[in-house]
């Protein structure tokens, strides 16, 4: 269309200029990501429309409203003008899908707006606003009305200027006085940001090429470095993820339809220590626009509390653009601090953020059942508990609900939204809202322990310390996984997270400690196999990065330099040696495969009990809260592009060399998927008998 229509202006004299915009106050969101799975569609190729646009002897102006990404903005660039909207956003999201720009806007961007501007859009793929795009010189005009009739005024002005200087094609590349290193410094970042990612590295190479040789040539080579990525598996699995967290938000109750969801006046978040996840929420909250109270149980804690969240509140407001005015967060109205229980009479949603402990949790509950309004939703976060123990404590479990955020929830994406044997419908629904204002990424899941993102984590840490035992080094283990793809390996994990944390839960569940019945054996738990050594390193007080030795050491208590340790070392061999086990050389592969096989099983085993509705629900999780590398789009996309058949054979071989260890007998449902011939993974679900109803 965009062709025929220009070809037309062009023929017709009474055309004197033309303006491109956008229907319904959008002006595209680029090509469709769902046609690069179709080889149809990539025969229509935009870069040639791009150029037709620009060599139009009319100025052609771009009308920007809502949104020009992509090969949106790539036909914006081959206009003459941009006109946008202030509340316009722009950019060239490719590589957030595995691709670069392929129509000709990895050679017209820097032309436009310098090297280093462009290379930080096209390799971070990040949105900018209008305000930030008049700045760089993206755009000629921003306006707060009516952007087309901006635009056409803008054409009518501009008839019979000369072009020339207009056509990007023909600018020559803004030059640097150091461009040479300011390149090779910028590939170094891009590289050790990428972590096994090519996207970025591949756009970096585009652009380079613009600084290198003439525009012709250029495009040439983004043409080339398009079709490699296009090919790749990683460019497969981003796009799945794209979609995965689309399909995960469309959440519909058992009807089908989505229910509308209660309009909050206020929200209260109760923390009887505004810990760290407490600020975080908070934050999060006031950053969301949602008005809050906090509060704690004594004044000694909410001011400490207060403290730690303004820090957090400044710091997010010089982030934005009118960040601290915007926020707004010393107006009481939108954020108090109290250690008044009274307010809880009006709030419409509570969420709880106390400690992880049982007792503490139902205790508060049935203090909020007794105050709080009939139609409050009751939230409480937590990573394990049982939310219906936690709901049974209340008269309404209808309303209670889990909402797992993760460290630091301000930061964080991910909320595991956790629905109990009686909640309503409606109050999953509220939820899942209250996830989208937050800009959070919302998965509803069932109620087992751990949910499903820990859930799945236990069986891989797990692995890690079994490998240990077996031979390996803290420091080994973590390099296969980093080199995978994961932003830390497990051990690092555990030394950032605190030692302590699984020691107090494993104390809880009677697997180390005082309750233990005598005689148990040191490597076995309930007749399976157990590793004491991180309960071995807790005693000895090394609780990782805060007490400056865990699994690594640290320069300091309180470090982030993790060093391996020789005193591990000695300490792993003399483990094995009084345990008779015999040390063994474990390679990458074994590592890789028992660590993630492992993780994946269990995946399998919450599929079949109906704990998430599709394996785009735990691959969401996996790579919006524990830094599963995206470009492997989540871990049983990854089982899927690994093949069933493998993974099941491989977990059968290790599940033989330790049959003491359940977590790598392979699942039922696993089995099943490969006896009916490796089924595709949008599949998987058709072979569940049953669903859970509230999914
Ligand atoms: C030769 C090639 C040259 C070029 O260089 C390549 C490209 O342009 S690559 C492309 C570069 N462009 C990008 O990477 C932009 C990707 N898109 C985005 O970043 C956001 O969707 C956007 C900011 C536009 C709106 O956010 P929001 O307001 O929160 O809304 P939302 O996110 O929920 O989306 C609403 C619905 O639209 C759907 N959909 C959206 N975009 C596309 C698409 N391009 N395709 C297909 N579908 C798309 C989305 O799935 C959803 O569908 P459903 O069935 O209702 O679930």
């Amino acid at each position: 269309a965009l062709e025929d229509g220009l070809k037309k202006a062009d023929a017709d004299p009474s055309v004197k200029a033309v303006m491109i915009c956008g229907e319904n106050g959008k002006f595209s969101a680029g090509a469709d990501i769902r046609g690069f799975s179709s080889p149809k569609t990539l025969g229509v190729a935009l870069g040639p429309i791009v150029s037709l646009i620009e060599s139009s002897e009319k100025p052609v102006v771009a009308a920007i409203e809502g949104v020009a990404l992509g090969g949106g903005l790539e036909v914006a660039l081959g206009c003459h003008y941009r006109v946008a909207h202030a509340k316009a956003r722009m950019g060239l999201p490719e590589v957030t899908i595995g691709l670069l720009p392929g129509a000709e806007g990895t050679q017209r961007l820097p032309r436009l707006i310098g090297v280093p501007a462009a290379l930080d859009m096209i390799t971070t793929g990040k949105h900018i606003p209008a305000t930030e795009a008049l700045k760089l010189g993206l755009v000629d005009e921003i306006v707060e009305e009516n952007t087309i009739e901006a635009a056409i005024r803008l054409a009518n002005k501009v008839i019979g200027q000369p072009l020339g200087p207009r056509r990007l094609s023909l600018k020559p590349v803004p030059k640097l006085p150091n461009m040479e290193a300011f390149l090779q410094e910028a590939q170094v970042k891009v590289k050790r940001q990428a972590r096994g990612f090519l996207a970025p590295e591949l756009c970096f190479q585009a652009v380079q090429a613009a600084t290198q040789r003439p525009f012709a040539e250029g495009v040439r080579r983004e043409r080339e470095l398009f079709q490699v990525l296009l090919s790749s598996g990683q460019a497969q699995a981003l796009q799945y993820a794209f979609f995965a967290e689309r399909a995960v938000h469309r959440w519909a109750t058992p009807g089908g339809i989505n229910l509308l969801f209660i309009i909050f006046d206020s929200i209260l978040l109760l923390s009887l220590g505004l810990g760290t996840m407490g600020q975080g929420i908070v934050t999060s909250l006031v950053k969301a626009n949602i008005p809050v109270v906090a509060l704690e149980q004594n004044l000694e804690y909410l001011n400490k509390g207060r403290k730690a969240v303004m820090v957090l509140l400044e710091r997010e407001a010089k982030k934005m653009e009118g960040g601290a005015q915007k926020l707004d967060f010393h107006n009481p109205a939108r954020l108090q601090f109290t250690v008044d229980f009274n307010l809880l009479h009006d709030v419409d949603l509570v969420i709880e953020a106390v400690f992880e402990n049982m007792a503490l949790k139902k205790e508060i509950f049935h203090k909020l059942s007794n105050i709080c309004k009939p139609g409050a939703l009751l939230c409480t976060n937590t990573s394990a508990l049982d939310i219906d123990e936690i709901a049974s404590a209340t008269s309404r479990p209808q309303q209670v609900i889990g909402t797992h955020f993760f460290s630091p929830a301000h930061v964080m994406r991910l909320l595991e939204i956790i629905y109990g044997r009686h909640t309503s419908p409606s109050a999953i629904a509220t939820a899942m809202q209250l996830a989208k204002d937050m800009k959070k990424v919302g998965v509803v899941v069932g109620n087992c322990f751990g949910f499903v993102g820990n859930r799945m984590m236990f069986p891989y840490v797990e692995q890690a310390v079994f490998l240990l035992e077996e031979g390996s080094r803290p420091e080994a283990v973590d390099q296969v996984l980093e080199d995978f793809g994961f932003k830390i390996g497990p051990f690092r994990m555990s030394d950032l997270a605190g030692l302590d944390v699984g020691w107090r839960s494993r104390k809880g569940q009677g697997l180390t400690g005082p309750s233990l019945p005598a005689g148990s054996s040191a490597r076995q738990r309930r007749g399976q196999r157990y590793s004491p050594l991180p309960d071995l390193l807790c005693e000895r007080g090394r609780f990782g990065q805060k007490t400056g030795k865990g699994w690594y050491q640290y320069e300091r208590a309180g470090g982030r330099t993790a060093t391996p340790d020789p005193w591990i070392h000695g300490f792993l061999s003399q483990y094995r040696d009084t345990h008779r086990i015999e040390t063994r050389y474990i390679d990458q592969e074994e590592i890789l495969e028992r660590c993630l096989f492992s993780l994946i099983n269990e995946g399998f085993a919450i599929l079949a009990e109906g704990i998430a509705s599709g394996p785009e629900h735990l691959d969401v999780i996996y790579l919006n809260g524990y830094g599963w590398p995206k470009h492997r789009g989540g871990p049983m996309f990854y089982a899927s592009t690994v093949g069933l058949p493998r993974v099941l054979a491989k977990l059968q071989k290790y599940s033989e060399a330790h049959p003491d260890v359940p977590k790598l007998r392979p699942s039922a449902f696993l089995k099943k998927l490969v006896a009916v011939g490796n089924a595709p993974l949008k599949e998987w679900m058709s072979y569940l008998s049953r669903q859970s109803p509230k999914l």
